[in-house]
């Protein structure tokens, strides 16, 4: 019997079909209209007059990420996508740019700076020290068993709390160590709440943690130092 034949009532169905959008990364729009407070906002570049298409345009690529990733496409949808995806390419390549003038990762007016190799985080508050939100990790980022994938997560701390450690005036900084401790599952396709905070900060050495919560359940939590660049550092 699968899982769908063994569905008794509307309701179920209902929980069914909502989980099977939550395990999609559905449902919840990847966009940016949660204010973001001061001390976080003062990393904004303003003036990317092509910020809000841009962030459109990734927000589909997530969403077509997790479509992909679901998906178990017929053999002619496939060709399609291959050679759809093989003229994408070769209308990108020519305007290819250097590093400091990409807009992959570099629009920091948005949440998730217009990037897709790590899920968007939506800070909704933050002061000088801390920053607290929320992060989906959509099918994409599936590891199995609809936890999310062990390395996923890492990424998603060092975008938080590197982001943090260089914010409010302070100068670059870059990751020296990231542990990670895995509490317990994190799922795939449920918003989840995020804290990082500041635990110190001695001469070059920012010590930061941060916290991964589905409902009151610690789903990870890491530590990073953050050793601030000296002068000509890469
Ligand atoms: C240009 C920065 C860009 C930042 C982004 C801007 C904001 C953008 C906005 C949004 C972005 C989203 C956010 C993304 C952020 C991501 C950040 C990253 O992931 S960075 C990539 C991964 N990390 C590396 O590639 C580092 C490679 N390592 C190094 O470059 C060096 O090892 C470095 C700079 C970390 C330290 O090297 P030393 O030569 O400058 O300094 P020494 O003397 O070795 O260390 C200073 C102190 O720190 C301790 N230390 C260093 N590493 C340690 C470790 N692993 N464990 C414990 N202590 C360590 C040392 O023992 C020393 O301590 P004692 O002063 O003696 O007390």
């Amino acid at each position: 019997m699968t899982p769908r034949e063994n569905v008794r009532n509307a309701d179920e169905i209902s929980t069914v079909i909502r989980d099977d959008n939550a395990m999609l990364g559905l449902g919840i729009p990847e966009r940016h209209d949660v204010p973001v407070a001061e001390s976080w906002a003062a990393l904004v570049k303003p003036g990317d007059e092509n910020s809000t298409e841009y962030g459109d345009m990734i927000a589909q690529l997530r969403d077509f990420l997790n479509y992909v990733t679901a998906a178990r496409p017929d053999s002619d949808t496939v060709a399609a996508l291959r050679d759809d995806l093989e003229r994408w390419g070769r209308r990108l390549a020519p305007m290819a740019v250097p590093e400091r003038d990409q807009m992959f990762g570099h629009l920091r007016d948005l949440h998730g700076r217009g990037q897709t190799m790590s899920p968007t985080f939506v800070a909704t508050e933050a002061d000088r020290d801390n920053v607290w939100g929320t992060v989906r990790f959509g099918r994409y980022f599936l590891g199995g068993n609809g936890a999310v994938h062990g390395g996923a997560i890492p990424l998603f701390f060092d975008e938080v709390l590197g982001r943090l450690a260089n914010s409010s005036g302070r100068r670059h900084s870059r990751t020296a160590y990231l542990n990670t401790d895995y509490r317990s599952v994190t799922p795939v396709g449920v918003d989840l709440t995020v804290h990082g905070w500041f635990v110190s900060e001695e001469g070059r050495k920012r010590v930061l943690r941060a916290e991964l919560r589905s409902g009151d359940v610690v789903c990870a939590e890491a530590e990073g130092l953050f050793v601030r660049l000296n002068p000509g550092q890469p």
